[in-house]
């Protein structure tokens, strides 16, 4: 499992310059260039040259970046990924990901791409959106298809649009997608991204969204504005009382180790494994959230 935080991925449309150019100042943890639906057909060659010319020169930090490519079953897209490999972008988002051979034929690009250059080959990532029922069917097949993979994402405006509904606020009709890719994530052993929230004036609507996804097991939610990346990122980061309890776990097993055992009570429950594991990771999240050392 990586350990890399993905809980903020924010969608930044390729067409518009001054979002592009002050990006950096926002603090999700990953940005996300959009080549695809946020650009219209007639402006997507612009779009490529302004998103390569801002990888290549501006400054964005430790912020992961992340391009959304156009399908590739285009000349955009394929010259969309001719671009973005050469501009060592981090990741490449595969968007209406079907099958697990979608992303064995953009491995495949990128490898030819990387080849080209004289990269060395593996260094571009990979992340899969996945937007329809055949890709959610094929889920577990997506997200075991290329070793680039850092994580596989639901696409839900398409998805429900695929599955002729749309969406509602309790998000019934995204449980089973959410479950598939979440599942699907783990079992190869990547990140789970859950999809756009669009009311961007709806806060109380997002964090509710968020508190669902987060319950469910997902590690982080795209998002499209930067209102909305605060709210996510307090719905993720531990709060004191999981902190403290998580430090007393691990301060118990260490005691239990110490006595050549791997079971203890805390308070009269028992703190086996399975807790242990939970509460490193409460512990990695809070310092990776620098609210503890
Ligand atoms: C279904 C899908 O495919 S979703 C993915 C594709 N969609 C997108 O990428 C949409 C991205 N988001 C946006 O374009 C916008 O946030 C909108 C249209 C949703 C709302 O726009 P606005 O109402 O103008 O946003 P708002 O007033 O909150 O903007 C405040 C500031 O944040 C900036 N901002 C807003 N959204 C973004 C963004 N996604 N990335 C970077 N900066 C942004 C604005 O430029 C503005 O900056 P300024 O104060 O320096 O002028
Ligand atoms: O990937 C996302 O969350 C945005 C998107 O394209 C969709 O919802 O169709
Ligand atoms: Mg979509």
């Amino acid at each position: 499992m990586e350990d890399k935080l993905r809980r903020t991925m924010m969608f930044v449309p390729g067409n518009n310059p001054g979002m592009i150019k002050d990006a950096y100042i926002y603090n999700c943890d990953s940005i996300m260039f959009d080549l695809e639906d946020s650009v219209s057909y007639a402006e997507k060659d612009a779009a490529r040259s302004l998103v390569f010319h801002a990888l290549t020169t501006i400054d964005y930090g430790d912020k992961e970046l992340v391009v959304r490519v156009n399908a590739l079953n285009t000349f955009i897209g394929i010259a969309d990924l001719e671009a973005m490999v050469r501009a060592k972008v981090d990741v490449i988002r595969l968007p209406k990901t079907e099958t697990a051979e979608d992303i064995v034929f953009c491995e495949q690009q990128v490898e030819r791409i990387e080849k080209s250059i004289g990269m060395q080959i593996g260094t571009t990532k990979l992340m899969a959106a996945i937007e329809s029922a055949e890709g959610v069917l094929n889920a577990p097949l997506i997200a075991k298809a290329s070793k680039r993979l850092i994580g596989i994402a639901l696409g839900a405006e398409d998805y429900v649009t695929d599955l002729k509904t749309n969406r509602s606020p309790e998000g019934t009709e995204l449980l089973f997608a959410r479950c598939m890719i979440l599942q699907a994530a783990r079992a190869a052993g990547i990140c789970a991204l859950d999809t756009v929230y669009s009311d961007v004036n709806n806060e109380e609507g997002l964090i509710a969204e968020v508190k669902h996804i987060k319950q469910l097991g997902f590690d982080g939610k795209s998002v499209i504005n930067p209102r909305q990346i605060q709210p996510v990122i307090d719905v993720f980061t531990p709060t004191e009382k999981e902190i403290q309890k998580a430090l007393a776990v691990m301060e118990a097993i260490e005691e239990a180790n110490r006595r050549g055992s791997g079971v203890i009570a805390l308070n009269g429950k028992m703190i086996d494994r399975p807790i242990v594991l939970r509460a490193e990771r409460v512990i990695n999240l809070a310092k990776a959230a620098k609210i503890l050392k």
